[in-house]
């Protein structure tokens, strides 16, 4: 019998808000243990938590920018248990209210090689809802012990439909969202940190069956790639298991990314009643429209809108825009080169971005935050190169001055008197030496071997010290090997 995977995931990202989601206390990643911490966040008696708004335009972002339905009214629940990981005794979170119904990710899978653009599909999404994160605890051979700086950061609970259908869908959903959320400034999204945390949930059925398959949880993915490769292992452990004529059980499942192997956490029977109920100390929250248009003008151009349209609107080929489009930064200094440039020119500012600026920037180990390059350098240095100012040779040796220096190319070959050699009689000159200096060169050519032309460029790009425009001296070369037929 054929078998097929269904997935779908929970992801968790952090809403990089300044103060955390409850109360006023600073947020944030390698602080000391437990100093960001208030009464608030220690659940001390007689606190009251009070919302903070940054957390929801954020979510409320996030909805827009996945196409979700963002509720008129969403409440806050209670999600009761106990364990030292929160020290209310309960999470704040939503349960049957969300803020975020529905939606989708646009997904890109990997094409047929890397410079051809994969299917896009839509995976849909079912809700997003905000929580508070909780505490992390340290266990030790003798102790265990808790920090509470994460306690009370403002958390998103993305959750997909069982509509993933492989390992590598869910890694291209994953990579999808990211971006999205990285673009919009909503979270840095970095798993190292547990900024972005992911639960695969994951079952197989029979090939046409629509009803779902028993579901397997896997926790601890915390990269992408253990992600897909979890998922990869977890659908081939349920084949064996099928083949081999045993049942799947519904459980939580580690996966130890390093080790390649997974192992039983708990199974349904051990399932928490987490007892929810509405928070009485908050208030439902009504978005109107007034509030949802003012985070719509706020948000991105989504990064797959962005990279179709580079493609269609500038006419870069899909590899350079698959480099470009997933840094903002990046991609809006490309915008800001071609804005100069013109639109004529986007190929040859992207290419002087993805081939030299980029080349220099992890040379000198820097950033595009730190470089000295504009994007009106990169329009200046497209021009010089056109009008044949400079060849490509020479361009090349002011790009890299312009990166260090910070002056304007059309500066640098001013300053350094590297405009070419417009002087005819000189080239003219040069390119009767390199004729007569290469007997060889000449029969082929006039024999009809076009190629042999190239014989004659290096000595007089060498007689020119590098400056020759080569347009110019291809033309000189044909005229004078004309004369001589
Ligand atoms: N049979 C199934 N096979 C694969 N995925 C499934 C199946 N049933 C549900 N899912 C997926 O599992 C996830 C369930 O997440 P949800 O948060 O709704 O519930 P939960 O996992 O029970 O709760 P918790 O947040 O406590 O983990 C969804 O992404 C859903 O698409
Ligand atoms: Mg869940
Ligand atoms: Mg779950």
């Amino acid at each position: 019998m054929n078998y097929e995977a269904v997935i779908g995931l929970e992801v968790h990202v952090q809403v990089k808000t300044a103060s955390k989601i409850f109360t006023r206390v600073g947020q944030g990643y390698g602080h000391p243990e437990n100093s960001l911490t208030d009464p608030v966040v220690l659940a001390l008696p007689g606190t009251l938590p009070v919302m903070n708004k940054a957390a929801l335009d954020a979510i409320i972002k996030a909805g827009l920018m996945l196409h979700c339905d963002i509720a008129e009214v969403c409440k806050w629940d209670r999600k009761n248990y106990f364990y030292p990981d929160s020290p209310k005794n309960y999470q704040i979170s939503q349960y049957d209210q969300p803020i975020c119904i529905g939606g989708e990710v646009e997904i890109e899978l990997p094409g047929a090689s890397r410079n051809v653009m994969g299917e896009h599909k839509q995976i849909p999404l079912t809700r997003i809802h905000l929580e508070e994160d909780v505490g992390k605890l340290s266990h030790f051979a003798n102790d265990s012990l808790v920090d509470y700086n994460r306690a009370g950061t403002p958390l998103m609970e993305i959750v997909s439909e069982p509509a993933i259908a492989s390992a590598e869908e869910a890694y291209a959903y994953l990579t999808a969202l990211r971006t999205m959320m990285v673009y919009a400034g909503i979270s840095d999204c970095d798993m190292e940190k547990g900024q972005m945390r992911c639960d695969a949930n994951i079952s197989i059925r029979p090939v046409g069956q629509t009803e779902l398959g028993v579901k397997v949880e896997l926790k601890n993915l915390n990269s992408i790639s253990y992600v897909r490769d979890g998922i990869a292992h977890e659908i081939k452990r349920q084949m064996a298991v099928l083949k081999a004529g045993g049942v799947i059980v519904q459980e939580t499942r580690d996966y130890d990314g390093v080790a390649g192997t997974s192992q039983s956490l708990r199974t349904k029977e051990d399932a928490h009643d987490y007892r929810y109920f509405p928070d009485p100390d908050l208030m439902p929250v009504r978005v109107d429209d007034a509030w949802k248009q003012r985070l719509a003008a706020e948000c991105p151009e989504r990064p797959f809108d962005k990279q179709r349209r580079f493609m269609t609107d500038y006419d870069v080929p899909y590899t350079i825009t698959s480099v470009l489009v997933p840094d903002r930064a990046l991609s809006d200094f490309f915008e800001a080169g071609v804005a100069v440039a013109g639109k004529d020119k986007a190929k040859q500012v992207a290419n002087w971005i993805i081939n030299d600026l980029l080349r220099e920037l992890s040379a000198a180990g820097q950033t595009l935050a730190d470089t000295k390059v504009t994007p009106a350098h990169l329009a200046d240095i497209v021009k010089l190169v056109d009008a044949g100012t400079i060849n490509s040779n020479i361009a090349r040796e002011v790009f890299a001055e312009t990166f260090t220096t910070g002056d304007a190319p059309s500066a640098v070959v001013e300053r350094k008197g590297l405009k070419a050699e417009t002087n005819t009689d000189e080239l003219e000159q040069w390119c009767r030496d390199a004729i007569a200096g290469n007997e060889k060169a000449r029969t082929d050519f006039l024999g009809g071997k076009e190629s042999a032309i190239n014989g004659f460029k290096g000595p007089v790009m060498k007689a020119s010290r590098g400056k020759a425009n080569p347009k110019l001296v291809d033309e000189t070369l044909r005229r004078l090997l004309a004369e001589m037929q």
